[in-house]
């Protein structure tokens, strides 16, 4: 059958066993779009009418069963609001066709099976997979639950537990842990895969298999005692970990609704929850950063250039304290060899400890096999002297934000590193071009920004100059996607996009403190708000000679609008240090949760009177609401000269670093995305109060104004 979309078929060939061999393709994921839809309909229609056909085999094209309902569709209905827009992929397709259809089904997977997916997969009668194939139903990612019998079928095939925690987790298996727990009948090879998934069908058709309906099957629900505290005990875990995302607890209700009154009316429960949930506000964030995320990896002449990618196998670290030795070990977790530079023995030694405590923890964690680990540490080599960096494909610098030691390192890369190295710092803040001034070609130079801790923080800020090779500029860029980082490549400029965004809102919250807002209530209602801890606790982990140093930068490139508050230095010279020293805001001990400090009243109390900017002496009076905006209006604000500064490539590039670079929670869709949902125009007003009443640092910029008096979204491409 030919679709309306370009390269979308579903074909079906019949041969002489008997079986329909029914192919989805629609590159790159075989996601179900409505033609897929239709056509799958139209097949299986065919299929069941066929007196030769006995059974069906439904695959994926291209090495890849499917990854799930079209997300770009649902975004559609989203833009549309229009629900009834939705196919009716449950009861048509998977109960009534696939599953109760009088000729059995047999899935064959291969690469992966999601979402809508694994669930097409779950209405057949049997599923073979290849070996290492991924599975999973990752919905609530997305803002929404399972939506073609996932919730009723999952744990019935491999129990509640289970089922909830994958659901809940978003996190996908392989095909052999699939086989252990259920969902999968049999691995076979690849080049196997169709052979024994047609035997499995016949063997089916021909009675020495059972036909197996997976909705009604019932052996691995538990009793209902169990169920109780099963349900319990994962609704207590999804509101402490998901407060602020309902869709958790609305999918549990759903699963529980399945197992208690029948799957039947755990399918009905299941689509009218998927509908309501896919217009929500949180659905619609985080629909958008999920293609927000991928938009990251294009970039205009970058990677539509036809270039063709160099290995990086090979890269040096210099420096092995906190931002280093994450980095070392983000890189040897992917297999890429590290040489860690250190100035003597001792550093060294600290550094390759802090790499194998890292690794550690990832093993405690779970996230990394003990295998994967000695191969890790296998990947690592300690140096002092520059005498390896011939051989090597890229430097990452991470030393202190020093800008005249910096400037040394790169006149030294230059001269003992091979002509084609790329040569990459990790500042977070030192305009490139300051660090290059030693150094003659500087094309190869580059940002490679990753954040604290490096091993986990996903983003990757991606600066270059005018004088970067858009050729370099690629490389790192798929050199981010080895060590599995979410690339942004942004224009070079003081403190980059991440820590603009960032140091905004320290300075808002700085700014309330001095305003006489109690800090310990900012934190709360920042957290209440979704952050995971709020600015001043933020202070105290970061470390306050990290902060003083990001904002010296900050405050010389951008003084117009800085809020320059002498809080922290004072924090400092009482002998605080944050988290470091177990002294700041909070009081740190080891085994317990962070306190208040209540001492710190009398330093606030300090920088009032060194401030003098509250109105007659008299805290000012805000809502928790108030609070919220005062502190994240101005990072809006910085955004906004971001993207008019054509520092990103995109405005949702600034979604991407807020989500995964301030931790901005990724279900309001990034800063902007959030931003526009309450409006250019009534942000915009509320700057200008703010404005008038305590100065620059609230001022509304250009391209805000400007977007408030037309109506544009701040989001929305100039074009
Ligand atoms: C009713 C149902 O319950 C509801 C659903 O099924 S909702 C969908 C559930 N499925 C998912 O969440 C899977 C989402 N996709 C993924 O996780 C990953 O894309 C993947 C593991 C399938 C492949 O990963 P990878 O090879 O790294 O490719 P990735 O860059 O992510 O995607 C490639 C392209 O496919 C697109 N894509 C991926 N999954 C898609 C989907 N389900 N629908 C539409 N487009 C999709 C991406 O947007 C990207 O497009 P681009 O090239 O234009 O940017």
């Amino acid at each position: 059958m030919a679709n309306k979309e370009a390269g979308v078929t579903v074909s079906m060939e019949v041969e002489d066993d008997g079986i329909a061999l029914i192919t989805i393709r629609n590159p790159p994921v075989n996601a179900l779009s409505l033609s897929v839809i239709a056509g799958l309909r139209e097949k299986y229609g065919e299929a069941m009418r066929r007196d030769d056909v006995k059974a069906i085999v439904l695959t994926g094209a291209d090495g890849k069963f499917c990854g799930g309902l079209d997300i770009s569709f649902l975004q559609e209905v989203q833009k549309t609001g229009n629900v009834s827009l939705l196919p009716n992929v449950s009861f048509d397709l998977v109960v009534n066709t696939i599953e109760d259809g009088k000729k059995p089904s047999v899935a064959a997977i291969q690469g992966f099976a999601l979402g809508g997916g694994l669930e097409l997969a779950m209405g057949c009668s049997a599923r073979i997979a290849a070996p290492r194939a991924e599975l999973g139903l990752p919905e609530l990612k997305l803002g929404i639950i399972p939506g073609s019998g996932g919730t009723q079928r999952l744990p019935r095939l491999v129990g509640v537990s289970k089922a909830i925690d994958m659901m809940l987790s978003s996190k996908t298996i392989t095909s052999e842990e699939g086989a252990e727990l259920g969902v999968i009948d049999s691995i076979a090879s690849p080049d196997e895969l169709l052979t024994a998934s047609r035997q499995w069908a016949l063997d089916i058709v021909e009675g020495r298999r059972p036909h197996i309906n997976s909705l009604h099957k019932s052996d691995k629900l538990v009793a209902a005692h169990d169920l109780d505290d099963i349900f319990q005990k994962a609704r207590q875990n999804a509101q402490a970990k998901f407060p602020n995302e309902p869709h958790y607890g609305a999918c549990l209700d759903v699963i529980e609704e399945g197992i208690i009154s029948g799957p039947n009316s755990g399918l009905l429960k299941e689509d009218k929850v998927f509908k309501e949930l896919l217009l929500s506000n949180t659905a619609r964030g985080l629909l958008h950063v999920f293609f927000s995320e991928r938009a990251t990896s294009k970039v205009p002449a970058v990677t539509d250039s036809g270039f063709k990618a160099r290995k990086i196998e090979k890269v040096a670290v210099i420096g092995g304290g906190l931002m280093g030795s994450g980095i070392a070990t983000a890189l040897v977790v992917n297999n890429i060899h590290v040489i860690l530079k250190e100035i003597n023995s001792e550093y060294l030694r600290q550094g390759l400890r802090s790499i194998e405590a890292n690794l550690q923890g990832l093993l405690l964690r779970g996230e990394l096999e003990e295998d994967k680990m000695k191969k890790a540490l296998s990947l690592l080599q300690g140096a002092l002297d520059y005498e390896e960096f011939k051989n090597v494909d890229m430097v990452i610098e991470a030393v202190n934000e020093d800008i005249s030691l910096k400037q040394s390192i790169f006149e030294e890369l230059e001269k003992v590193c091979s002509s084609n190295c790329i040569l990459a710092s990790n500042t977070s803040t030192i305009d490139l071009n300051v660090i290059g001034e030693r150094t003659t070609g500087q094309d190869r130079i580059v940002g490679a920004h990753l954040f604290s801790p490096a091993h986990v923080m996903p983003l990757m800020e991606i600066v270059r100059t005018e004088r970067t090779s858009p050729k370099v500029v690629f490389d790192v860029m798929r050199f981010a996607k080895i060590i599995k980082k979410v690339p942004i490549v942004v224009k070079n400029c003081t403190c980059f996009a991440a820590n603009r965004l960032f140091l905004p809102y320290l300075q808002a919250a700085d700014m309330l403190a001095n305003l006489g807002v109690d800090i310990f209530r900012i934190d709360q209602v920042i957290c209440e708000f979704g952050m995971r801890i709020g600015p001043f606790q933020v202070q105290d982990v970061t470390g306050y000679d990290v902060y003083l140093a990001a904002m010296k930068e900050f405050s010389a490139a951008y003084s117009e609008r800085t809020f320059l508050s002498p809080l922290v230095q004072l924090m400092q010279e009482s002998g605080r240090a944050g988290k470091k020293n177990g002294k700041g805001y909070y009081v740190y001990e080891r085994g317990s949760r962070p306190k208040p400090d209540a001492s710190v009243q009398q330093i606030l109390e300090q920088t009032r009177e060194l401030t003098r900017i509250v109105a007659d002496g008299q805290p000012i009076s805000l809502t928790d609401q108030d609070i919220v905006e005062m502190i994240f209006f101005p990072v809006v604000n910085e955004a906004c000269h971001l993207v008019d500064g054509g520092v990103v490539v995109r405005a949702s590039d600034i979604d991407i670093a807020s989500v995964h670079g301030m931790k901005f929670p990724s279900y309001y869709g990034g800063i902007l995305f959030w931003a526009d949902s309450l409006g250019p125009d009534y942000i915009c007003s509320r700057l200008t109060n703010w404005f008038k009443a305590y100065g620059n640092f609230f001022k509304p910029s250009k391209y805000l104004e400007e977007r408030a008096r037309k109506g544009i979204l701040l989001g929305a491409s100039s074009t």
